[in-house]
């Protein structure tokens, strides 16, 4: 069997598709774990990527799983690491962009990394260090009423400074428009000035494909997926329909959604404004100990065989807060997670096969109650969120599913997602 090229380390579980999919795009067959593996690989891949679920868990939390991870992608003989996180820089006050990087750093033994979260086909792009998701700044995006990692400050180099004790400093896009000659240039001046970490300018793909060979070499890399573009290259690989291949999919077909990112609002009003079948989850009957799950279980039993149901406690930002103010942040999000997972498991054993998961933190949640341990990658339904493949006791014969991360995807992401898994998918 041959050795992954590239080992990757991802905050979250969407995230962690995300990654893949851009992988799988460009030409790396790529395999993703559910958490650090205790087994060695037991596939051909060129990639790997190991999905954490530590974005919002305490920082030294977040350091044992990624360096625990890293171990685990060294014994597998991967030559560079890539540390994923989110397009919007999600990160608590505390971390843990920061702190992670830092312990990969020491632990790679390396001085120097660069960090950036562009990923321009989702809108997402840096210029002069400063963080735009779409046509506005980070922090008038929607992303400074996240439940978890409310963003309030776009400039990225003063968010990464404020989570790292070595300097960062910033490849703006002067440097990267000169590509890899003059990147390669700037690194070293960085170095030379103490830099340990810098952020990169990217606002479109063609400055991530002009940057990539200049990041061949380095040990770690840190950055949302867009980097990924460029990478299959440095290791001579292209793109090609078969790394996307999955089996033929079965099966009924559900959404469950804990995401209330302003993408994912607008994907659920407009699947019940289409007729959609739809059930919400209220946070505060879970919290008065009512059984919520046995209830949406017994509406969607009645409902699965008429087409796609959607389990959902998205909401606004104003009734999220109200929640959040009387049940706490960390609460909340943990009893919403838990309960959408065990909805998600519930849907399953009741023959669901086909299931879109909405939200980061609600997928990781959704992963493990469903038992994955390992996803292929399919095709891509909008950019960021592919079709993926994988095995649980719970369905042993194989289960199709989504990971959507909360701003990705168009409004008519859920219905689209199902189309394009009947129409256009490419079985192995
Ligand atoms: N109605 C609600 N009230 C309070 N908290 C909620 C509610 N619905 C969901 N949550 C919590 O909000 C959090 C949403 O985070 P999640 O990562 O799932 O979505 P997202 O942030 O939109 O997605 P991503 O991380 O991919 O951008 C979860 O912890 C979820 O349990
Ligand atoms: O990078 C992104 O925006 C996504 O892959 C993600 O991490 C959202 O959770």
């Amino acid at each position: 069997m041959s050795r992954p090229l590239l080992g990757c380390i991802a905050d979250d579980f969407t995230g962690a598709t995300d990654l893949a999919n851009n992988l799988v795009r460009n030409g790396m067959r790529t395999v993703q774990t559910i958490g650090v593996p205790t087994e060695p690989l037991n596939t051909d891949a060129d990639a790997v990527v190991v999905a954490l679920k530590s974005r919002t868990v305490p920082a030294q939390e977040a350091i044992a799983q990624s360096l625990e991870a890293l171990r685990w992608l060294q014994a597998q003989g991967v030559q560079q690491i890539y540390f994923k996180y989110c397009s919007t820089f999600d990160s608590t006050a505390e971390g843990n962009i920061g702190p992670v990087t830092d312990a990969l750093m020491d632990a790679l033994g390396t001085s120097f990394t660069i960090a950036t979260p562009a990923f321009p086909d989702n809108k997402r792009t840096v210029f002069k260090g400063y963080l735009f998701a779409g046509d506005v700044l980070l922090n008038e995006s929607g992303m400074q009423h996240h439940p978890l990692t409310p963003m309030t400050d776009p400039n990225l180099v003063r968010v990464l400074q404020a989570q790292t004790r070595r300097k960062v400093g910033l490849i703006d896009h002067t440097v990267v428009a000169r590509g890899e000659a003059a990147i390669r240039d700037r690194i070293e001046a960085l170095k030379a000035e103490g830099v340990g970490m810098a952020i990169v300018d990217a606002v479109s793909n063609d400055d991530l494909m002009r940057m990539a060979p200049a990041l061949k070499g380095l040990p770690l890399l840190t950055a949302g997926s867009g980097v990924a573009i460029g990478l299959p290259g440095n290791f001579g690989l292209a793109p090609s329909s078969q790394t996307s291949a999955l089996p033929a999919a079965q099966g009924l077909r559900a959404i469950v959604s804990g995401s209330c990112s302003v993408a994912t609002n607008a994907q659920v009003a407009h699947f019940i404004a289409q007729g959609g079948q739809a059930l919400a989850i209220d946070p505060l009957r879970i919290a008065s100990g009512d059984d919520v799950v046995a209830e949406a279980l017994s509406w969607a039993t009645a409902r699965l065989a008429a087409g796609p149901v959607l389990v959902y406690s998205t909401a606004e930002p104003s009734a999220v807060q109200a929640i959040q103010g009387r049940l706490g942040v960390a609460a909340a999000g943990a009893m919403v997670e838990h309960t959408i997972a065990q909805v998600a498991r519930g849907l399953v054993e009741r023959g669901v096969r086909q299931l879109v998961v909405a939200g980061g933190e609600t997928s990781g949640a959704c992963v493990q109650a469903l038992g994955l341990a390992q996803l292929r990658i399919g095709a891509q339904i909008d950019p960021g969120v592919p079709w993926c493949h994988g095995q649980s006791a719970l369905a042993p014969e194989g289960l199709h599913i989504t990971l959507k991360s909360g701003n990705f995807g168009t409004t008519d992401f859920f219905t689209k997602a199902f189309t394009q898994m009947s129409t256009t998918q490419v079985p192995a």
